[in-house]
């Protein structure tokens, strides 16, 4: 079936200024997304501005393959809501009904649906739909239209055939939905339909958006941790700060006599001490109970040993002051208050501080395996073959596991062969929830990992993304089970890692959402850089000069060359190449994703 280009417009001066506050716009392109296997989308962000509306609106009524714009925003009562002013002059013919069904199915959850006055009509061969602003109203108004879309088409197309089809599918022969469905590339079939990929090539964000709503969290670290309190005071007992000497602050006279030593471990010591009396002591050992207070070994000088040689009389050459380098008990932490003063998903946090409270659990890490394809693969160590390459996918990938803090559970190389690979993923899903392949994702008659997907009846969520390095990034899941398909171009398998499977395992093993990603930054460009049609993730090395941080890029970056990983310390996002923009200049800003925690090589 024919792909169907949606258009989808956000209209809103505060989602214009910043686009990280557009979530209607997102929501609903996922949604076409789930909704439509044949669907591509356009997406665009403009003000509320008549003309700006209109001019958008017109530059995609006039291309041919877009078929249905969905304008979200700019409904409502207020002063600068304009979208149905800036829609209706544009409509060949309303369809007032098909807003009305809207009306009506959102005026059964809420009657704040009176307040919209957005319209639908049609412009062209175009379908244009006003919805509201809201994320939860666009989700209700798509429901509300989506099985109605199809037939909508072929009526306006005037195509006979399917709408006579629909006709008989209303009464119940047949489903809307096997209708639309198109089924992923089918290799070596030869014919026309294999020549081009099926899966529309999502926008990042919105890949993000459907990752976040399909995994699901294996641990809740919200009830299961963090609401942890501690069972023991931190430190347990009066501990000294300090190696020196423990005595009683009052009746300061200068000299005291060495009555005992405590060491680190020492049970606390009950023993009677008098005003001129110290015990030695070492730095975490318990306080004996008379003394308060304890003097650094600095400000003392030894007077005289006893014939054993263990010291008996030091001076004390500071005054001794009630509770000086004393860690009273429950100092850094008190018994029954949280063990974590704020949310921090690190495994290293986490683990630390359940130890120093004595609670020794391991936490629940999503399970992951590694899988190589390809027949081409070597085993690193193998002689070399002819017409073979080593396989570097897993290693890298076992790695950054590693790194990040996770493990993985097995890694196995597959053949290029569709019943093996069906089979070692059953296999190893019976042991993990979570499975990252690399390779056999893009268009070959030997790419088998879509294919071996759909048998198993997983869904397919995004066979492409519009992204440099990493188009053909393939996720799917069923039920608890998450697959990845990174290509298996080594950069592209290392760059998708990092912007899709990672955060995927954060999230699952209960990380906040805004922490899953890595951290972005923002660096000037050390050289220009020539634009990609599509957005393109540079790794680049950082070198800070007075304190502002400056991107070199590393080398050719092909996404076979796994050189351009050395030295990489971030990834730089640049946008895609437009008619008014073929380069990004040297000097210029651009966010960058943080790849490592040691991500500046050089100071300058
Ligand atoms: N007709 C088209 N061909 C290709 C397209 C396309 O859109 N149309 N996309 C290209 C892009 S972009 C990428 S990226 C690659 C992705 O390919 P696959 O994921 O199918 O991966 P393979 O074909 O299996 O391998 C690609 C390449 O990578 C090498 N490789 C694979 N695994 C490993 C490994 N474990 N270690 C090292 N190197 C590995 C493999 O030998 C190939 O050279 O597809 C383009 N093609
Ligand atoms: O997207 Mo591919 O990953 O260009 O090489
Ligand atoms: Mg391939």
């Amino acid at each position: 079936m024919d792909p169907i280009t949606f258009g989808v417009l956000t209209i809103s001066d505060t989602c214009y200024n910043d686009r990280s506050k557009d979530r209607s716009g997102p929501r609903l392109v996922s949604q076409i997304m789930q909704a439509f296997r044949n669907a591509q989308v356009v997406a665009s962000v403009v003000p509320d501005e008549n003309s700006l509306i209109q001019s958008e609106l017109r530059q995609w009524i006039n291309r041919e393959e877009v078929r249905i714009i969905f304008t979200t925003g700019g409904t409502g009562l207020a002063p600068r809501d304009v979208t149905p002013e800036a829609t209706k002059p544009l409509l060949d013919k309303e369809c007032p009904q098909l807003m009305t069904a809207i009306t009506l199915a959102s005026l059964k959850k809420t009657t704040f649906a009176a307040l919209s006055r957005g319209v639908c009509g049609i412009a062209g061969n175009t379908l244009i739909l006003n919805f509201p602003g809201s994320e939860k109203a666009v989700a209700e108004c798509f429901g509300t239209v989506k099985d109605l879309l199809p037939h909508a088409l072929h009526l306006i197309n005037d195509d006979v055939a399917l709408v006579q089809r629909t006709h008989a599918q209303v009464q119940g022969t047949e489903t809307v939905e096997a209708q639309i469905h198109v089924c992923p590339h089918q290799t070596g079939v030869g014919d026309g339909r294999d020549r081009h990929s099926p899966f529309p090539m999502l926008p990042i964000s919105v890949v993000m958006d459907i990752i976040f709503g399909v995994v699901q969290r294996t641990t809740c670290l919200e009830d299961d941790i963090w609401k942890t309190t501690s069972p023991v005071n931190i430190p347990p007992f009066r501990a000294s700060i300090k190696d020196g000497y423990a005595m009683k602050s009052t009746g300061f006279s200068g000299s005291k006599r060495v009555v005992g030593f405590v060491a680190a471990g020492d049970a606390p010591c009950a023993q009677p001490l008098q005003e001129d009396e110290c015990f030695k002591i070492n730095t975490g050992a318990p306080l004996p109970d008379q003394a308060d207070c304890v003097v650094q070994v600095e400000d003392t000088l030894l007077v005289s040993r006893d014939k054993h040689g263990e010291e008996s009389l030091v001076e004390i050459m500071v005054e001794p002051k009630p509770e000086l380098d004393v860690r009273p008990i429950g100092h850094d932490l008190r018994i029954h208050d949280s063990i974590f003063p704020i949310t921090d998903s690190s495994p290293v946090v986490i683990q630390s501080l359940l130890s120093s409270v004595g609670i020794s659990k391991s936490l629940p890490k999503p399970k992951v395996a590694l899988v190589s394809t390809g027949s081409e693969l070597l085993a690193p160590g193998e002689l070399p073959v002819p017409g073979k390459v080593y396989d570097s996918n897993a290693t890298m990938l076992e790695e950054l596991l590693l790194y990040f803090g996770f493990n993985c559970v097995r890694t196995v190389v597959l053949s290029d062969n569709l019943p093996e690979t069906k089979r070692s993923l059953v296999q190893l899903f019976e042991k993990v929830e979570f499975v990252i392949s690399t390779g056999g994702v893009s268009m070959g008659d030997k790419d088998f990992i879509k294919t071996a997907l759909e048998e198993l009846n997983f869904k397919i969520h995004c066979g492409r993304v519009n992204m440099k390095p990493g188009k053909p990034m393939t996720f799917a899941s069923k039920d608890n089970m998450c697959f990845f398909g990174l290509p298996g171009n080594p950069v592209s398998a290392f760059v998708t890692f990092h912007l899709f499977a990672l955060p995927a395992i954060r999230w699952a093993a209960g990380w906040e959402r805004t922490k899953c990603p890595l951290a972005t930054i923002q660096v000037k460009l050390s050289q220009d850089h020539i634009l990609d049609r599509r957005p393109e993730y540079v790794r680049a090395s950082v070198t800070s000069k007075n304190g502002q941080l400056y991107a070199s890029v590393n080398g050719n970056q092909i996404s076979s060359r796994l050189q351009s990983i050395a030295g990489a310390d971030v990834l730089v996002h640049l946008p895609a190449r437009s008619s008014e923009c073929f380069k990004a200049s040297a000097g210029e800003s651009y966010p960058a994703s943080v790849l490592r925690y040691d991500f500046i090589s050089k100071y300058e």
